[in-house]
């Protein structure tokens, strides 16, 4: 059958359905040729620039081609038609074919994952699931309603199976970091690599910046600002005012983080006053609430708009945070008191001669510090005041075994165990990363609980969720921290357990992490009484938490009042 028919002696016209099944077939050529083997996400915005260019030129070639040698060969109104119905055969057999595929015959759908349909067939469901940035609340509600193994994508299982942390991130971990992991290409990071040989190399530069040495240094560091902090607290209540812990707690977190890795305070406890760069960053951290269920409209959305919208935020953060480590950079190490995180991380840039790579290492490495450095702390402490103030019982108790002890000091404090047990239990309740940290399978798979997961799926395990399982912590709805010393039968599987990870890819900061907040909740309970103001009842800070990635909780204020003693 002929492509194009003749009418008349000259004029031409498109056999529309041979012109529509050859775009059919290079549409199913494209499918199982080439999208359904490997990632693409990385070059999704290259297959939309190749796609729209390869249309273009059809739409071109229709038009130069009607008029060979000045006249008009193809019948006027088939000009645009014709390579419209080829566009159409492709688009229709692709889109039609990877739903098909996705549905009955893939990996995870032969397996028999059960999940919602549209989320198998496209995780644009999930991004719109997740359009309030709330997919720790999704995830939940998809566990009630389906189980410990659901099917959360095309090639995305979620697992609610509490053996899911070793068993991804274990020694014997076959699993490497999912897609998400290169939204920062081309740059490079720590957290980021999903080349195991390159993130252990990376690994062991970080690990010099986190030795008991350098961690007792940032923590001299850091007393300034649980200081200022506390003056903060003072004016306000000089003022009878209440305080608004959340700009507290989060100024605490960058001003602390500007120091440790920077040797450059944000300033932001002194002015009392957020700094607009991390304004500007919170923004823009704020795009990973939906968008993170969708890495290759990230990747599509970062090198092709990447001056618009909220793009704009985040890539002017970027080149902030790249800013500053440029910076830190021209500062003469001989300067600085003690060393910053930044020195251990320039290391490498230096013995390298400041070659491109470790440039992108330093660029990437960069952000990470940033935020990792900054806002989880700050929104731990804030669950951990939020329920100081709900329950006065647990701060009664803090402040009694305090009584005699260093509160400047993080290892004394380390002696006090409902302090402990209290940062224990806020870890769990009010995770960092409520649903983030995916990983993938490789070729053989893994089993987890007894399930097999196939080769190549995503798996995502929301600590959200998992950390609240009945089977695992028994009230695991509440808030007790009684279970971490007093009543450890309460703790029935600790696997379930991971605020700061597991393995190799576990947080560089815990420990760090774990004494600010010891300082903190110290010097804060042995000077104050804390309660909620009439009309606050501490709801939003887990009820308007945004899932980002890392957790973004609600407003919380209070009212401190010094203690008589004082
Ligand atoms: C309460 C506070 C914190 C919690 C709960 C926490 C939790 C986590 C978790 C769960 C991960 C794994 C992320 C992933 O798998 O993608 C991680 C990674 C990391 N965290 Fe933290 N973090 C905290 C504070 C900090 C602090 C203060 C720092 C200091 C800079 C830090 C530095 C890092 C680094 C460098 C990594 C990457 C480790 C790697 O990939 O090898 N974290 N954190």
């Amino acid at each position: 059958m002929a492509v194009l028919e003749f009418i008349g002696d000259q004029l031409l016209r498109p056999n529309r359905a041979v012109v529509f099944g050859l775009g059919a077939i290079a549409g199913l050529a494209m499918h199982h040729g080439f999208y359904i083997h490997g990632e693409w996400h990385v070059q999704a915005p290259a297959i939309v620039v190749g796609h729209s260019l390869a249309f273009a030129a059809l739409f071109i070639g229709s038009v130069s081609s009607s008029f060979a040698g000045g006249t008009l060969t193809l019948e006027s109104k088939f000009v645009f038609r014709y390579p419209g119905f080829a566009i159409l055969g492709y688009l229709v057999a692709l889109f039609t074919s990877i739903t098909v595929y996705r549905l009955f015959f893939n990996r995870l759908a032969r397996a028999g994952f059960a999940g919602p349909v549209g989320a198998r067939i496209t995780k644009l469901w999930h991004m719109w699931a997740c359009r309030g940035s709330k997919n720790h609340l999704v995830l939940d509600r998809l566990h009630r309603k389906y189980g410990d193994f659901v099917r959360t994508g095309p090639t995305e299982v979620t697992v609610f199976h509490p053996d899911v942390y070793w068993v991804i991130d274990g020694p014997k971990a076959e699993c490497v970091k999912s897609e998400w992991y290169d939204i920062l290409d081309p740059n490079l990071s720590l957290v980021t690599a999903r080349n195991k040989f390159l993130h252990q190399t990376r690994r062991r530069q970080w690990n010099q910046g986190f030795t008991t040495k350098s961690i007792a240094q940032y923590e001299e560091k850091i007393l300034k600002y649980v200081d200022q902090l506390d003056v903060c607290i003072e004016q306000d209540v000089a003022a009878h005012r209440v305080s608004d812990v959340r700009n507290l707690f989060f100024w605490f977190g960058f001003d602390a983080m500007g120091d440790f890795v920077f040797n450059k305070p944000f300033n932001m406890l002194q002015d009392q006053k957020w700094h607009h760069i991390i304004v500007l960053l919170q923004r823009a951290l704020s795009l990973l609430g939906p968008f993170s269920a969708v890495p290759w409209l990230i990747q599509i959305g970062f090198k092709l708009m990447p001056r618009v919208w909220i793009l704009k935020d985040w890539f002017d953060m970027v080149a902030w945070c790249e800013k500053q480590m440029h910076e830190r950079l021209q500062v003469p190490e001989d300067k600085l008191r003690v060393p910053d995180v930044a020195h251990y991380l320039m290391e490498d840039a230096k013995t390298n001669n400041f070659r491109k790579e470790s440039m992108m290492w330093l660029n990437g490495d960069s952000l990470l510090a940033i935020v990792a450095g900054s806002e989880p702390t700050a929104s731990v402490l804030l669950g951990i005041f939020c329920e100081l103030a709900r329950n006065p019982a647990h701060a009664r108790k803090i402040y009694d075994e305090i009584q005699g002890l260093d509160i400047r000091d993080a290892r004394s404090l380390s002696r006090a165990p409902h302090l402990e047990a209290v940062i224990s239990e806020a870890l769990r309740f009010y995770p960092v990363l409520p649903t983030g940290g995916n990983r993938k399978t490789l070729e053989h798979g893994v089993t987890i609980g007894g399930t097999y997961i196939p080769p190549y799926t995503t798996i995502v395990a929301p600590r959200y969720s998992i950390m609240r399982r009945e089977d695992c912590f028994e009230r695991g709805n509440e808030f007790l921290p009684e279970r971490w010393f007093e009543k450890p039968e309460m703790i029935r599987n600790k696997a379930a357990y991971a605020p700061f990870g597991t393995g190799h890819h576990s947080c560089l900061g815990r420990v760090l992490a774990t004494d600010d907040m010891r300082l903190v909740t110290a010097r804060l309970v042995s000077k104050y009484h804390i309660r909620f103001p009439t009309g606050e009842d501490g709801h939003g800070v887990l009820g308007d938490l945004r899932d980002q990635f890392t957790a973004n909780p609600g407003q919380l204020h209070l009212v401190f009042e010094l203690r008589e003693k004082q």
